[in-house]
């Protein structure tokens, strides 16, 4: 495997930050920003296990009692892998329940039909809610054998929308093209498991590496390689190939006592803090709306009016390119206070378990923006839209 010690996504937004020149970075609203977040941080003890809380996420076994033959292994890797090659693009033109959306019962094992609370979630967790749907009726929807073979009527029956939504999901073709590519390569060459994709990489790396898994998969499934030509010259962003690795490494992220003494069963040699945010169309209007990246009037304009940029465009690039930028110097910040909070108080009593001891990353901070962005949505908060293009990277 090649070695790779530095994410391509770091050089290359800040080239195509400079060479775009719309979307710019605040830095007193970014110091501000990064004082916020890590106060929120630290306050409600947010760390990589908060991932573990999130009541739709498939959890693996516990670092104690890993091994690669129990069954819930191979299912929570296959499980993100499968999410994490659809997750992309739900955003809808339509509003509240007219929206694609997933109904859940809000208890699969009550047998009393009458009256029965049910609950519908849209957007990212309407794709997570469809996939857990289908394994709660015992369809092997995440077996990467059969995504890749059965038929598109069973695909969209899984997909289905709950009653009152009146749209379908998003680029459904799109999304079936994708499992049939990435079920086949993990069919053909990993013994029909993502599970097995990673044993391969250990056994030829030991000490393997969050960037080691996002270059590999890159290289692999065509479908991960989010890389964009602006002005000539390639733009690496890799937005989901950096996000299936970062919900592994969450998914599996040890226990704080036992985090000393086991390493990460699926990252040995560590790493997660080379992984940059994942640029998708959320965080970056969060940074927006907390000020730390700032918009001209004319991309305002075109964003208030539900524009479609192009992808690749100058305003696309840019977004993204600024947001990378933009978590990368916020980590920074971070960094910075944590190290003053620990000169002031003294190292013994800085956070006592809490998310002081966990060590900040690009990943958590952008995992905690995009949890922010969701109470943001459900609070109803006036934000600008985000940009909107129909595309299968983000
Ligand atoms: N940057 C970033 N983008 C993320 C996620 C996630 C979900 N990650 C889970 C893991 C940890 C978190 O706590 C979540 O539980 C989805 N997305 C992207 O958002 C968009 C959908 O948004 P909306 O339409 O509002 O649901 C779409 O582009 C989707 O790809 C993330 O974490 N970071």
């Amino acid at each position: 495997m090649s070695e790779m010690t530095v994410n391509p996504v770091i050089e290359s937004s800040l080239w195509a930050y400079k060479a775009t020149d719309v979307v710019k970075l605040n830095d007193s609203s970014l110091k501000a920003a990064a004082k916020h977040i890590h106060t929120r941080m630290l306050a409600e003890g947010y760390n990589p296990r908060t991932w573990r809380t999130q009541p739709l996420h498939m959890l693996p076994p516990e670092a104690e009692e890993f091994s690669w033959d129990d069954p819930r292994t191979t299912a929570s890797l296959d499980w993100i892998f499968l999410i994490s090659s659809l997750n992309f693009n739900f955003w809808s033109e339509k509003c509240g329940s007219e929206r694609y959306g997933v109904q859940l019962r809000e208890s699969w094992t009550s047998g009393d039909k009458d009256g029965e609370k049910v609950q519908v979630f849209t957007g990212y967790c309407s794709l997570v809610a469809a996939i857990n749907r289908a394994l709660e009726e015992d369809i092997s929807f995440i077996d990467p054998e059969f995504y890749s073979t059965c038929p598109d009527e069973t695909v969209a029956h899984i997909f289905r929308p709950a009653p009152r939504s009146k749209e379908p999901i998003p680029l459904l073709k799109e999304r079936i093209a994708i499992m049939r590519e990435n079920g086949r390569i993990l069919v053909e060459n990993y013994g029909g498991s993502f599970a097995n994709f990673i044993q391969d990489l250990q056994e030829e790396k030991p000490k393997l590496t969050a960037l080691d898994v996002v270059m590999k998969v890159t290289e692999v499934f065509p479908s991960f390689r989010d890389i964009t030509t602006y002005e000539g010259r390639e733009v690496y962003f890799l937005k989901r190939a950096q996000i299936l690795v970062a919900e592994t490494w969450a998914a599996f992220f040890p226990a704080p006592s036992t985090s000393n003494q086991i390493p990460h069963r699926i990252f040995p040699g560590g790493g997660i803090h080379q992984l940059t945010m994942f640029a998708d169309y959320r965080v970056p209007q969060i940074l927006h709306h907390l000020g730390v990246l700032t918009y001209p009037p004319p991309l305002l304009t075109l964003l208030e009016s539900g524009h479609y940029f192009e992808h690749g465009s100058k305003e696309e690039v840019s977004i993204r390119a600024a947001s990378v930028v933009a978590v990368e110097r916020v980590r920074d910040e971070i960094l910075a206070l944590r190290h003053q909070d620990k000169e002031t108080a003294g190292a013994a009593t800085s956070g006592g378990g809490s998310g002081a001891d966990v060590p900040i990353s690009s990943v958590l901070i952008d995992f905690y923006l995009w949890d922010a962005a969701k109470r943001i949505e459900d609070d109803g908060e006036i934000v600008v839209p985000a940009h909107r293009i129909r595309s299968i990277w983000y």
